[in-house]
Parts: structure tokens; C-alpha cells; sequence
């Protein structure tokens, strides 16, 4: 389960310590997107502070003068009365468009850091931490709007504070003992609501997971790759099942905490009139009594009633903008997080491939609770050299790929590239010497032209050198032969509205054509010193494959390569063949010298000859 960033564990004055600290720097940033606007709306907070005072006042001295028969007098606290009525018209439209104005500033500014942040980590470590996701979910939703209790929440707190001291001070003037206890009366309810809150966001905390199932069982049901084993396997209600029961639990929860709320809101709403009504009481039997003017017992209803609305809103706006420090702090966790990779002493260029890389003795494991997957690896990729990885499925060979991409560094021993360890190279400079096509490769929903282009973004409207890449990987002639060749889409969920009714506007393509195009993405890169292929032809036909890997062949002569197939004909000719099992080179060589020893790569390869032997109807 996530833990949140402000914990229900953690002793209060931490926590409190810790909320204080965001709500410092969200300040910070509502400041550094405009000082401008930020004292624009102090200002209206203080004015529309002051203003529930000043008509209580102006009303209190407008009816004295006219019990008092002074006609002449009221004409300055009636106008009074008129220009703060104005300013009452006008101030919440100016507050809702600066609030709404800090919002859009917020939200750009907020998104540049989540994003910035994340695009800086360089390993694949935290993505593959539901933790971290978590997180990430949740940092994602502390937009600008998701703020709001906060930007406008503390303005909005200023601003019934003034108005709380304002009436509390007219009020003492009136009677010191009224303005005592409507000051008392509001202690409960402040007690009652923040424990209501703290319970709030307790439950919320518990949800993350149960939510987290239910939107990964209703996505099941509408996710279009799932859609088919869905139908085939009659999973639609099953999953609806799993969803409704996450469902259930999670809205018992909020019914529970509602029952409560709905309670304890109408025993302070019991509390609030009783106290109101004594003081009401009491004020009539002062004016009888002649102790108190018409105006005093006007200005006290008034100041009794808003003293008490601006209490509860007080208290409300602090519990919601404890609630959006919370969401705030999640943004604050992922955006101060560290690089996931060590960086290296000294940034120094990698210079071009001379010798070769070496894998000196490497271990590796996911985390400290996963088991080994990489045993002590030794290897050298020449430079200049084919080398072939095989193995069984889960050997062990993507996990090297992702080591020689700096993706994680090992948990012993080391990478060398022509004797510079990995961990000394910054991961881009290392990155942009190398061409990869991985096994779960991606296809985008851009143009055919954007899917090869991306291999390497300053080639995106090369389209000759586009072209090249494609004709290595043996799809120029498909994606010609699209309604828009290269310019087509390649999406039907993409397009714009003025495509909507042009069935050419998008196209889907087969897997076979899916994978020839990420070839061509990493061929697009072939003048880099080292090409990894991790089965660049499982999706193939026979005979695009056999086409594929006659180019490949022609294309890796003399080149760095690392290519990893299960098909172990598309191997035969690498310069140097290694076995992976369980994680160890079990064994290592030419095809001809595999096939001489009589070993498992022997055996697999004998394997696989007969299948086809047989298929063919040779024996
Ligand atoms: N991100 C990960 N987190 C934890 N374990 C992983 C992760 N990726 C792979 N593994 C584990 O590492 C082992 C090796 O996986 P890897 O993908 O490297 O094998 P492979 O030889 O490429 O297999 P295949 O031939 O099926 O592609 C497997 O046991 C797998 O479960």
C-alpha cells in the first residue's frame, strides 16, 4: 500500500511541521508565478475581510441615527452601506478570476516539475515500482485545480479570519461575555471537524489500493488489447464482478464516514442556534432593559450569525487544504527524488567504440528480494564483432540488454566500454551510441514516417534516411502502399475532427508490420558503434524473416552487434555464440564448434532442424 507523504503515524508535530513546509512552498510558487497576481489577491482578501465588519457596523449606526430621529446623520452610513454592497458585487467575480488565473499559472508550473523530474530519471527501476507509480498517479493529480484549497484555501482562511476578529471585536464591543462564548461555542466544532478530517484522510489512504484494483479491473473491461480474450474467455462478468466488489468496499467506507459527518454536522448546527438564540435572547431583554441601542441588537444578531459561518468555514478550508498538502506532498516526494542511477564522478564524452565491451564478473538482481537472474557473467563483445546470445526463456537475456543500456547497473562487477566502467559514463552519452530494437518494443500512434523518426528525433523529417532504415528492415513497400505512404497514421484513435469520416485517416497495422517498422527505427541509428536486435523476427513471416535477417547479415558485417533469437538459424553465422542458462554462459563459440561439442546449444539447434526437417516432409 502506498504510503501517503503525510503519514496518520507520524507523531502530530512532525506532521503538522511537515504541512507547514508544503504550504511554504506552494507560497513559494504561487509567488514565483506572478508577485503580481499573488498581492492582487491579498489585497481582496484583506478588503473582503474587512467587509462583513464594516456592513454590520454601517448597519448598527444607520439604524441608531434613525431611531434616533437624526435623519440628517444617515446619509453617511447609508452610502457607506451602498459602496460596500458594490464592493461585496464585485469582489467574489475579481477573486474567482485571480483564483482561476493562479490555477492555470500553478498547473503549467507544477506540470514542468512532475515532468522534468520524471523524464530525468534515467534507470528503469522506479517504473517498475508499483510504490513509486503510486505515487507518480498521484503526484499527477496535484494540478493547479487539485491545489485550489490551498492557493485560494489560505487566501480564503485570511480572509474569514479578518472577518472572525472583525465581528468578534464588534461583537466585544456589544457584550464581552456574548463575544466569550460564541469565541467557546466554536471549540467543539473545530475539534469535531478536524477529527472528522483526519478520518477522512485516513480512509482515503486505506482506498489506494482497492481503488487501484477496481480501475485495473474496469480497464480490462474497455482496454482494446484485452478485448479479445475478454470475449473468447467470457470474462465480462467476471471482471465486473471484481470491480462492483471493490466497489462495494470502497463506498462502504465513504457511507460510513458520510453517516458520521451528517451526525456531528447537525449536533454543531444544534450547538450554533443555541448559543445564537441565548445571545439573540439576551440581546432583546438589554434593549428592553435599555442597556443596548436597536442598532446594538442588529449589529449582534448579524455578528453572532457571521461570526459563526466564517468558524465553520474557517475550519472547513483548513481540513481541505490539509487535504490538497497531502495530494501536494506526493507531488513534492516524486519531484525531489534523486536520479534512480548514481551519477558518474567526472561527466566525460564516451568516446567511439575501439576494443570492445567486456561484462566483467556481473551480477545482477532486480532488488535484494529477487533472486539472481545474472550469475557472474563474463563476455566480450569485440568491437567489429557479431555476437549471438541463446538461451531458454527466462535466461536471462533482455536483463543483459537492459545492463548494457545502463537501464540498472550491475549488483556486482561491471560494464566495460573499451575499459571505462558504465557506472563512470552518463547514461545519454552512453545511449546515443547505441541502436536497440527491444523485444517489447513500441508502437506509437504517430505517422509512419514519426514511427521510424524517433529512432533518432534530428532524422524525424529526413525522409530519405527514413526511407533507407525502412528499406533495411523490409517495409518500405508497405508503408508506401499506405493511403498516406509515410504520412499516414498509424492509429484509429488519434486523428483529428476534421479526419473523423476518412477511413484513410488512420490505419492499424499487423503485428509482422509492427515490428519490421521498430527495426526500422533501430536501423535508423546503424551508423552508432553498437546494434542490439533482442528478436527482431519473432512476429515475421518465413519469409520476411528469411529477407530480415539476409539484410541484417549484410548490415552487421564488420559492425558491433548483439542480436538475441530464439531461432537459432538466424544465429549460425554470428562471430561468437553464447549460451545463457539460468543466468551463467553455459557455453560459448562459433556455430561450427557448438554443433561439434555436442551441447545443449547442439541439441536445440538439432531440435529445431528437425521440426523443420519434418514439417517439410524430409526425414
Ligand atoms: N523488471 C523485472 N523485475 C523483476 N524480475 C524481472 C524483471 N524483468 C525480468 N525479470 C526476471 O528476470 C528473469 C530473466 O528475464 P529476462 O527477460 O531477462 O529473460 P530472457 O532470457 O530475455 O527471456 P525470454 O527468452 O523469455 O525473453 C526472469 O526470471 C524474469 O522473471
Amino acid at each position: 500500500m502506498t504510503t501517503s507523504p503525510v503519514s496518520e503515524a507520524e507523531p502530530d508535530g512532525g506532521r503538522l511541521r511537515r504541512l507547514s513546509r508544503y504550504a511554504g512552498t506552494v507560497v513559494q510558487l504561487c509567488w514565483r508565478i506572478g508577485p503580481g497576481l499573488a498581492l492582487s489577491q491579498l489585497a481582496v482578501t484583506v478588503i473582503g475581510g474587512l467587509l462583513p465588519m464594516g456592513t454590520v457596523w454601517a448597519t448598527k449606526l444607520l439604524v441608531d441615527e434613525l431611531a434616533a430621529g437624526r435623519t440628517d446623520q444617515v446619509l453617511l452610513p447609508a452610502c457607506g452601506l451602498i459602496v460596500l454592497g458594490l464592493a461585496a458585487g464585485v469582489l467574489p467575480h475579481l477573486i474567482a478570476y485571480l483564483q482561476a488565473e493562479t490555477e492555470r499559472r500553478l498547473d503549467r508550473l507544477m506540470q514542468d516539475r512532475l515532468y522534468t523530474a520524471v523524464n530525468g530519471f534515467q534507470g528503469l527501476s522506479r517504473f517498475e515500482n508499483p510504490d513509486f507509480l503510486d505515487r507518480l498517479r498521484m503526484a499527477a493529480q496535484a494540478t493547479g485545480g487539485a491545489l485550489r484549497p490551498i492557493t485560494s484555501g489560505l487566501f480564503d482562511v485570511g480572509r474569514n479570519v479578518i472577518t472572525l476578529v472583525g465581528l468578534l471585536a464588534a461583537l466585544a464591543v456589544l457584550s464581552p461575555l456574548m463575544a466569550g462564548l460564541v469565541a467557546l461555542a466554536a471549540v467543539p466544532a473545530l475539534v469535531a471537524l478536524m477529527s472528522l478530517e483526519k478520518r477522512r484522510t485516513r480512509m482515503i489512504a486505506g482506498q489506494s489500493a482497492g481503488i487501484r484494483r477496481q480501475v485495473l479491473y474496469s480497464s480490462l473491461i474497455t482496454d482494446v488489447q484485452a478485448a479479445k480474450e475478454v470475449r473468447l474467455f467470457g470474462l465480462g462478468d467476471f471482471l465486473k464482478g471484481r470491480m462492483f466488489g471493490e466497489l462495494a468496499v470502497i463506498q462502504a467506507g465513504d457511507r460510513r464516514l458520510d453517516r458520521r459527518e451528517a451526525l456531528t454536522q447537525s449536533v454543531l448546527a444544534v450547538l450554533s442556534a443555541a448559543v445564537s438564540g441565548v445571545g439573540l435572547m439576551w440581546a432583546v431583554y438589554a434593549a428592553v432593559d435599555g442597556r443596548l441601542t436597536l442598532g446594538d441588537v442588529t449589529a449582534f444578531a448579524a455578528a453572532v450569525a457571521g461570526t459563526q459561518a466564517a468558524l465553520i468555514a474557517t475550519v472547513e478550508n483548513a481540513a481541505h487544504a490539509r487535504q490538497a498538502l497531502s495530494l501536494f506532498g506526493y507531488h513534492e516526494q516524486v519531484t525531489s527524488l534523486p536520479d534512480d542511477l548514481p551519477s558518474p564522478r567526472s561527466a566525460a564524452a564516451l568516446p567511439a567504440l575501439r576494443r570492445g565491451i567486456e561484462l566483467r564478473d556481473v551480477w545482477f538482481r532486480y532488488d535484494d528480494s529477487h533472486p539472481w537472474v545474472l550469475r557472474g557473467v563474463d563476455l566480450t563483445i569485440p568491437h567489429g564483432a557479431s555476437v549471438a546470445l541463446v538461451g531458454l526463456n527466462g535466461a536471462g537475456k533482455s536483463t543483459l540488454i537492459k545492463l548494457l543500456c545502463r537501464f540498472y547497473d550491475p549488483s556486482r562487477g561491471s560494464i566495460l566500454w573499451d575499459g571505462v566502467d558504465l557506472r563512470e559514463v552518463p547514461p545519454a552519452e552512453l545511449r546515443a551510441r547505441m541502436g536497440v530494437l527491444f523485444q517489447d518494443y513500441m508502437s506509437y500512434d504517430l505517422t509512419a514516417a514519426e514511427n521510424i523518426g524517433v529512432g533518432e528525433i534530428e532524422a524525424l523529417s529526413d525522409r530519405a534516411r527514413i526511407q533507407a532504415a525502412a528499406g533495411m528492415a523490409d517495409v518500405h513497400e508497405t508503408v508506401q502502399a499506405l493511403p498516406r505512404g509515410y504520412d499516414t497514421l498509424l492509429s484509429r484513435i488519434f486523428f483529428g475532427p476534421e479526419d473523423e469520416d476518412d477511413p484513410q485517416a488512420g490505419v492499424v497495422l499487423s503485428g509482422g508490420q509492427w515490428q519490421r517498422l521498430a527495426l526500422a527505427r533501430a536501423m535508423l541509428r546503424e551508423g552508432r558503434d553498437l546494434l542490439v536486435l533482442d528478436e527482431p523476427s519473432s512476429g515475421l513471416d518465413a519469409q520476411a524473416e528469411y529477407e530480415v535477417h539476409r539484410r541484417l547479415r549484410e548490415h552487421r558485417a564488420g559492425r558491433t552487434s548483439l542480436l538475441v533469437s530464439h531461432r537459432l538459424g538466424a544465429v549460425r553465422d554470428a562471430d561468437l555464440i553464447v549460451v545463457l542458462d539460468g543466468g551463467r554462459i553455459a557455453e560459448r563459440g562459433t556455430h561450427d564448434e557448438l554443433t561439434a561439442t555436442g551441447g545443449g546449444y547442439a541439441r536445440l539447434f538439432e531440435m529445431q532442424a528437425r521440426g523443420y526437417r519434418e514439417d517439410a516432409g524430409v526425414q
